[in-house]
């Protein structure tokens, strides 16, 4: 089954009770479509939306310590304890370094908790899946945000990714994302080869947010 993974970024659109809101429109779109659905929230969100909504939820960042003097952070076995199900690493809009990537994603394994780690072209693909993350999210910065769909501005960074990806780990499932709204873009990132898409603005901004999960996974 095809993966469509909810960023709700710091979007004032996706915070608060509007985030609980939107999870619960989320579970009820995924309840009747063709693809494994889980949202992202804010970390401040994650609890009220684990107590009221039945959907997987992922972190959007996690840091690369463990429990301890680590002011501010948030190690994974926190994500464990809450009964998060796994995290974006290293998003464009939240870059970590090249060891941390690895600590997260050997972690992660360690714990059972998912990895999602996000990169921004071919090269930064192969080197992430080198580890052997769960997912990985192919994610041109220039798109993000920008109602341009990947899948369409740029097949071939998300064709050679999925390749490149695949080649290091057949099991590595990824994702494509930036710009992606409708079910046309879902339907033209697979045809590419990837495993789904991750996304934020075509959502979480959409006027009607409801409506347009519902025609991002081809209801309407
Ligand atoms: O995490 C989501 C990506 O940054 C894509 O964002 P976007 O769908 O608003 O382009």
């Amino acid at each position: 089954m095809a993966t469509i993974i909810i960023n709700f970024k710091a979007y004032r659109e996706g915070s608060g009770e509007r985030a609980v809101a939107l999870a619960k429109a989320v579970r009820e779109v995924a309840e009747k479509a063709d693809f494994y659905m889980a949202v992202a929230p804010s970390f401040l969100d994650i609890s009220d939306i684990l107590r009221n909504v039945e959907i997987d939820v992922f972190a959007q960042h996690t840091d690369a310590v463990g429990y301890g003097s680590n002011t501010g952070r948030i190690p994974p076995e926190m994500l464990k304890e809450k009964g998060i199900r796994g995290s974006l690493i290293n998003h464009s809009e939240r870059r970590l370094r090249l060891a941390d990537i690895e600590f997260l994603v050997s972690r992660f394994r360690e714990l059972g908790l998912t990895s999602v780690v996000c990169t921004n072209n071919v090269a930064t693909t192969q080197a992430a899946a080198a580890f052997s993350p769960d997912y990985v999210a192919i994610e041109p910065p220039e798109l993000i945000g920008s109602g341009i769909p990947v899948s369409k501005a740029e097949p071939e960074v998300v064709e050679n990714s999925v390749k490149a990806a695949k080649k290091m780990d057949s099991e590595i499932r990824v994702l494509c994302g930036a710009g992606i709204a409708t079910y046309e873009d879902v339907v033209a990132a697979m045809d590419l080869g990837a495993d789904g898409v991750l996304l934020a603005s075509g959502v979480v901004k959409a006027k009607d947010q409801k409506k347009a999960l519902e025609e991002l996974v081809g209801l309407r």
